[in-house]
């Protein structure tokens, strides 16, 4: 399969701060990655290299097989992009946006229906400046797809959303990876990265300290259960075993059994953690 992204020994030094250290990913085509990591850790530097909007110190950059430090207008078409602080043109209306940044693309998605994806329809007449924040977030997602992107870069997109708006911007994000976009996407939020990402990637201080699927991130499926009950807590491997000894022990059913592995998060804080790594 190809790679849609290939990043090798990526650095970039803001005078004394070392915002990405020797950096590698591979993103594949169709692929839903995200990136992870603290605050400073350098996921936006090295997005925004990756957008061709921030230069780099040194390594080796293909993003649709173009250096993005030589973007081309016809590249640029290809890539969508959605940063964190919205660009607003704010006195226009909803529709009139929208339509306004179809037309700098080849092949634009219809107004309408981006209009419609998003979830804005009822709000297409109105001007961005008297929308909420979660709805104007949603017109910046409508600006980086109405250009029909190969590749669409998000930006912490679900900051701001309510829960609702949240599920909504998941069903939108699989019904664009269905279509066969790559999409790349930062977030803290881990439940996000779970429901969302077929792979993802843990930035600590300027590198990539773990990399897989959620269900498999830092040897999480290998990670040890922990069975409680009413007054007891074990750590094993054997949690099957374990129940079936609790149960021969209480004669029958076990008060307040619970068995659980790490979630997400456990694992994403132990990677982060300065020790770990
Ligand atoms: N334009 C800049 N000038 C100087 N330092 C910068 C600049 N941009 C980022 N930095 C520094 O580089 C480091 C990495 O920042 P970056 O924004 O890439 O982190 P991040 O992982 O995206 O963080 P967050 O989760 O808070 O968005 C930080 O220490 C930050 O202070």
């Amino acid at each position: 399969m190809t790679n849609a992204i290939e990043v090798r020994g990526l650095t970039k030094r803001y005078g004394d701060v070392q915002a990405v250290a020797g950096l590698d990913l591979d993103i594949r085509q169709g692929e839903v990655f995200a990136i992870l990591g603290p605050n400073g850790a350098g996921k936006s530097t090295t997005v925004e290299i990756l957008e061709g909007y921030r230069s780099r110190d040194s390594g080796e950059v293909s993003v649709l097989g173009v250096d993005p430090a030589r973007p081309t207008r016809q590249w640029r078409s290809r890539v969508g992009i959605v940063l964190q602080t919205a660009n607003d043109a704010a006195e226009l209306t909803v529709r009139e946006t929208v339509r306004h940044f179809a037309g700098y693309y080849p092949n634009p998605h219809d107004p309408d229906e981006v209009i419609e994806r998003v979830g804005l329809t009822a709000k297409a007449g109105k001007r961005v400046r008297q929308l909420s924040g979660g709805q104007r977030r949603r017109v910046d997602v409508a600006l980086g797809i109405v250009g029909s992107p190969e590749l669409l870069f998000l930006d912490e997109p679900t900051t701001g959303f309510d829960p609702e708006a949240r599920r909504q911007f998941w069903e939108l994000i699989e019904g664009l990876a269905h279509d066969g976009t790559t999409i790349v996407l930062t977030t803290h939020y881990l439940d996000e990265a779970e429901a969302l990402a077929d792979r993802v990637a843990v930035v600590a201080r300027g590198r990539i300290v773990a990399e897989g699927t959620p269900a498999t991130l830092g040897g999480r499926e290998a990670a040890k259960a922990r069975v409680t009950w009413a007054d007891g807590s074990v750590e094993t491997d054997t949690p099957t075993r374990t129940v079936l000894e609790l149960s021969r022990r209480f004669g029958g059913e076990v008060p307040g059994l619970t068995v659980t592995r790490p979630t997400l998060e456990d694992i994403y804080l132990r990677l982060i953690e300065p020790s770990a790594n």
